[in-house]
């Protein structure tokens, strides 16, 4: 199919949700859609950590993937939000973009910045979609707020992981987010596994923005404020080795309650290929072998709140093979 040509403002998608719950496994599929009808897809990841795992996952498939540095929308990265906007309609032609958020970026700040109206003019906020899972809403700190805001803006609610349903639990998750947000289309799935055509596609009824308040403007020394009740620790461990596999496996199950989610890329001793890690809520960690275009650099990415970090750090280089 031919190429898509560019007609300002481009449509701007938002990607948000819960920690661990599919959202890069939807945009891998929203990106498979998009370029199977010539589109020219800009990805924007703004991940935690100072070393992308999400963006080498989507580079196999996207045309162009930039990094928001720092991982939270909300304190320091808006103006590399417009700025990463910018590069990506005017310099490399984007036709679409989606933004995925890192669970730790709160969808409310992520609005704000892209209905700014120097951004506006280059493109144009068309859906919010929140990837959900069937784990308990958190009860504080920066994962509530962003999965509450998430459930609340957005204009498809799609409660993932279906695979995973226990009789009366699924219902009751179901009723707690239409609770939040009674407005949103609602998604039952698995693996992301629903037809990108008729998401895409407008909703009779408009929710955006009629559901978002905009907040005003924090300055600059209100922010540092503003960060701190629910801004995330993350982690960045870069593996110089391979790691010892059961050593490895010893260490994810020890890890604690502060740690929330762990990612990353690497080897084992001994075995040649490229693993990826995933720990998610509640407590699951997978590894699995993965085939990427360009090698990722080795690294884990911890982030939660209130652990050791010079601990964790120091029993997971523990687990490198001698
Ligand atoms: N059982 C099950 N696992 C799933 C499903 N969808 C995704 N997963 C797995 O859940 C893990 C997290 O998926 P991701 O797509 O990386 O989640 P994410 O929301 O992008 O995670 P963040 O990095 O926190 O932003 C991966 O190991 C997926 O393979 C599902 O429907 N059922």
């Amino acid at each position: 199919m031919g190429c898509m040509t560019q007609t300002l403002p481009i449509p701007f998608y938002i990607l948000c949700g819960s920690l661990g719950a599919g959202k890069t496994t939807l945009l891998m599929r929203l990106l498979e859609h998009w370029n199977s009808r010539g589109h020219k897809v800009g990805v924007l990841m703004n991940e935690a950590g100072e070393v992308s795992i999400d963006g080498p996952r989507a580079g196999t498939i996207a045309e162009q993937v930039l990094n928001l540095a720092g991982g939270c929308i909300c304190c320091d990265t808006k103006d590399d939000l417009a700025w990463s906007i910018a590069q990506l309609v005017q310099d490399y032609e984007s036709t679409v973009i989606v933004l995925e958020c890192s669970g730790m970026a709160d969808p409310a700040e992520v609005v704000d910045a892209v209905t700014d109206v120097y951004v506006s003019r280059m493109a144009k906020l068309e859906r919010i979609f929140a990837m959900l899972h069937p784990v308990p809403l958190p009860e504080t700190g920066m994962a509530e707020l962003v999965t509450r805001n998430a459930i609340r803006y957005a204009d498809d609610l799609i409660l993932n992981k279906r695979d995973l349903y226990i009789p009366g639990h699924w219902e009751q998750f179901r009723e707690n987010i239409t609770r939040l947000n009674p407005y949103g289309r609602l998604w039952e799935t698995n693996h992301a596994r629903l037809d990108v055509t008729t998401l895409l596609a407008a909703p009779a009824t408009r929710t955006v923005p009629t559901n978002v308040s905009f907040g005003k403007r924090l300055a600059a020394d209100e922010r540092h404020e503003a960060r701190a009740p629910h801004h995330p620790m993350v982690t960045t461990v870069r593996l110089p080795k391979p790691l010892d596999r059961t050593k490895f496996m010893e260490w994810t199950k020890s890890l604690p309650e502060g740690i929330e989610r762990a990612k990353g890329f690497f080897r084992f001793a001994g075995e040649p290929e490229l693993q990826e890690f995933q720990f998610f809520p509640p407590r699951t960690s997978t590894i699995a072998p993965v085939m990427l275009l360009d090698e990722p650099d080795h690294v884990l990415v911890l982030i939660g709140r209130e652990y050791d970090q010079a601990l964790w750090r120091a029993s997971l280089l523990a687990c490198l093979a001698q």
